[in-house]
């Protein structure tokens, strides 16, 4: 008794988290993040466990091969949903159709040879199995693809390795005793069914979760980078450095302003999508080789921000001499072009500045610098006077 309220009550969360995980894709629209496969996943499972309910035990039934395919597909659902939400463009239909077709097939060769004992082994050993390369997939994913979400990937992988085991605790449950071993009032099963359970009320807010944090990190992104290259803009690098000046082992920074010489002449000459290829390869010449920590941004127009940190300023003119002989060194390959374009940039070094309010003023010296070195000959570095 209790065992069946608690799968009804297991069918009504599946089913509506199913809803609302197909809500959530349909707002995401290109960008669904695995949720719909999720919806499939649970929708599936709940049908699954409504089947269950309708049979009232253990039969050999369209109905029960339908519900034994239904459970079998539903991780492999999900396993396809977090792949999707990981990046990688799987499909869902193909692989659950052929998950369907073999499973069905084979429950029936299995009943015929072996009988009804061995189809619902088989049915508790596959979900062991599959549950198992889910527990190794994100175990790999804390260490390679999912390293951003290294709680959440270890709370999931605890989760389903407690289904695991229960599943193949089942499995030897059902060769060690039948199928009695399945009857709803056995304490294995009101175990089972608490696990289950709780399981449905954890893991669909958790992946909710989840979808949560990659949107607003993605937004978070976009509010702070500049999206033709895809460096800082001028409120992602106030931000960094206002967390950098905060933190207790901030010491002194400088600031260079690096202007394009003659921009104005390439996007003549070229056009202005050439103009943006240009800009691009210079944010990848300072995305390269500034050190790590520093901070590299482009507030829009031809000019670049780049922030020192950690650095004297021996080792801030040294850096600004790497960047301009990378770019003069460097040609720039010209779609529609036999030649190569070369460009070059001039460089204004403020003087060291120690908190983020005096960051305006550190950009009108760095700025002032540049002028004076474009107005010198460009392709050439200007540090302000101290
Ligand atoms: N392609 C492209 N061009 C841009 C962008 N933003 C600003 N520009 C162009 O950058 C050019 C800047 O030219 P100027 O400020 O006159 O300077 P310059 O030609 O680089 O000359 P100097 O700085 O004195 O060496 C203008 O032609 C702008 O239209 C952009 O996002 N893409």
């Amino acid at each position: 008794m209790v065992a069946n309220i608690l799968v009804g009550m297991l069918c009504a969360h599946l089913l509506c988290f199913s809803v609302m995980f197909l809500l959530i894709s349909k707002r995401l629209h290109d960008q669904k993040m695995g949720m719909d496969f999720f919806a499939m996943g649970n929708l599936l499972l709940g049908c699954a466990y409504v089947l269950q309910l309708a049979e009232g035990g253990p039969a050999w039934s369209l109905m029960s091969v339908v519900n034994h395919t239904f459970t079998l597909a539903s991780p492999v659902a999900y396993w396809l949903g977090a792949m999707r939400f990981f990046g990688h463009s799987v499909p869902l239909w193909r692989p659950l159709l052929a998950v369907a077709v073999t499973y069905s097939a084979a429950q029936v060769l299995v009943q015929w040879s072996l009988g009804p004992v061995a189809r619902y082994a088989m049915l508790s050993g596959m979900s062991a199995l599959l549950f198992l390369v889910m527990v190794i997939t994100v175990i790999y994913g804390v260490r390679t693809f999912a390293k951003d979400f290294y709680g959440e990937m270890l709370f999931f992988a605890a989760l389903i390795t407690g289904i695991c085991v229960l599943n193949a605790l089942k499995f030897m449950k059902l060769l060690d005793g039948g199928l009695d071993a399945l009857q709803m009032d056995r304490n294995f099963q009101l175990v089972f069914y608490i696990y289950m359970s709780s399981l449905a009320t954890v893991l669909p807010p958790s992946i909710i979760w989840l979808v949560l944090r990659r949107l607003t990190d993605d937004l978070r992104n976009l509010a702070a980078r500049d999206p033709l290259t895809q460096l800082l803009n001028r409120r992602g690098l106030t931000e960094a450095l206002q967390r950098y000046f905060n933190s207790r082992k901030a010491v002194p920074a400088h600031l260079l302003m690096v202007d394009i010489d003659h921009f104005k002449r390439i996007n003549d000459t070229y056009g202005h999508p050439i103009g943006d290829a240009v800009l691009c390869h210079v944010a990848e010449v300072l995305r390269t080789t500034v050190r790590g920590g520093d901070l590299a941004g482009r507030f829009g127009g031809e000019e670049f921000v780049v922030i020192c940190l950690d650095t004297d300023v021996l080792g801030v003119m040294h850096l600004a001499e790497r960047l301009r002989a990378a770019i003069e060194k460097q040609a720039i390959q010209v779609t529609g072009s036999d030649h190569p374009l070369h460009c070059t940039i001039t460089v204004g070094v403020s003087r060291h500045f120690a908190n983020a309010h005096v960051l305006e003023d550190a950009m009108r010296e760095a700025d002032a610098a540049l002028y004076r070195g474009k107005a010198a000959g460009r392709n050439r570095i200007e540090l302000a006077p101290s």
